[in-house]
């Protein structure tokens, strides 16, 4: 279990973390979203007690990081943004590097170096310097090195950083694979990632949490849940044809493809059905007419700009 507790974090006059709580079950993964600057590293490095918080506190497995930092260590993998150090060494040696750290001597060093190698795909890179490889290899390093000592919680700063489709695809596998026992914490940019791998999303916007839910409740937010969208030969004719319609409330055309949304009145979604039959029935052409899931980067915007209300 991951826990932070009213945590503050001040760098000079800025208060770059400002008052962060929540608590992260094992077999939960928790996507950290916001927007750059929003305090999403500073609160992971200070409950992988590479920060010491202002004021506040944090438990990794019920260790407090700061008065039982060796304990809640042991308990935390932690993959901090960007590639991992020691460039000039070879994947062999960091993760040799990086056992002998954690401790991991005889069997279980061999056990856990094969475990991670082959978790990872990494033999094929294993003598290579870190810094000629990929940036897709070298997050892999990184993550063979959090996960090296097998610990039963993660902190994962931007895992998918910099990677291709491809790459995503694996590590968003790998990570919903070690989810299946383990708590993890991750942060990211990309929307689409917490869809496919956050069983719950926090959204902080400077340096608060500005929202605490499942990926499925913040699509509920997006006034483009329940709305249908079409492209209409001629738009003003679809408008005019579906205005006052019981269950429509009103449109939006987008500036760049011209769809045509239609939104919904209340929590009811707009009959689909129903919309074909009148532009069938008003002889208004159109094609691609589908019911819309909500959109959560419309909602990440509404909450983490200057407007918005927690
Ligand atoms: N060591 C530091 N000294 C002074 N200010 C810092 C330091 N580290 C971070 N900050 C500032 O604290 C704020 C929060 O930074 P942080 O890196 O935690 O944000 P973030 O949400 O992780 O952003 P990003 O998505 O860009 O990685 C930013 O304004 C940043 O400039």
């Amino acid at each position: 279990m991951i826990e932070a507790h009213a945590l503050h974090k001040r760098y000079g006059r800025l208060l770059a973390v400002d008052g962060i709580s929540f608590k992260v079950e094992p077999g939960e993964v928790l996507g950290f979203l916001g927007p750059n600057g929003a305090g999403k590293s500073t609160t992971m490095k200070m409950i992988a007690g590479f920060l010491a918080p202002t004021a506040g506190t944090a438990k990794v497995c019920g260790h407090d990081v700061q008065s039982d930092a060796m304990a809640a260590r042991r308990a935390l993998g932690y993959l901090p943004e960007g590639a991992p150090g020691y460039g000039e060494m070879s994947p062999a040696a960091f993760l040799g590097f990086v056992a002998d750290v954690r401790g991991l001597v005889g069997a279980r060093r061999k056990e856990r170096l094969d475990a991670v190698l082959e978790r990872l795909s990494l033999r094929g890179v294993l003598h290579q310097p870190i810094d000629t490889l990929s940036k897709g290899f070298k997050r892999r390093v990184g993550l063979a090195a959090a996960i090296l000592h097998d610990p039963p919680a993660l902190v994962l700063d931007e895992p998918t950083d910099g990677l291709d489709p491809n790459q995503k695809h694996e590590v968003r596998g790998l990570i919903r694979e070690l989810a299946r026992e383990r708590t993890v914490l991750l942060s990211t940019h990309i929307l689409e990632e917490v869809e496919a791998v956050c069983s719950r999303a926090m959204i902080v916007a400077r340096g608060k949490v500005m929202a605490d839910a499942t990926p499925a409740e913040l699509l509920a937010r997006s006034r483009y849940q329940g709305a249908v969208s079409l492209l209409a030969t001629d738009s003003i004719a679809a408008r005019a044809a579906l205005d006052g319609m019981p269950g429509v409330s009103g449109f939006h055309q987008d500036g760049d493809d011209g769809r045509l949304y239609v939104f919904p009145q209340g929590s009811k979604p707009v009959p689909l059905d129903a919309v074909a039959e009148r532009l069938r029935h008003r002889g208004v052409a159109h094609r691609g007419l589908q019911p819309e899931r909500g959109r959560l980067d419309e909602v990440f915007r509404r909450i983490t700009t200057a407007e918005a209300k927690p």
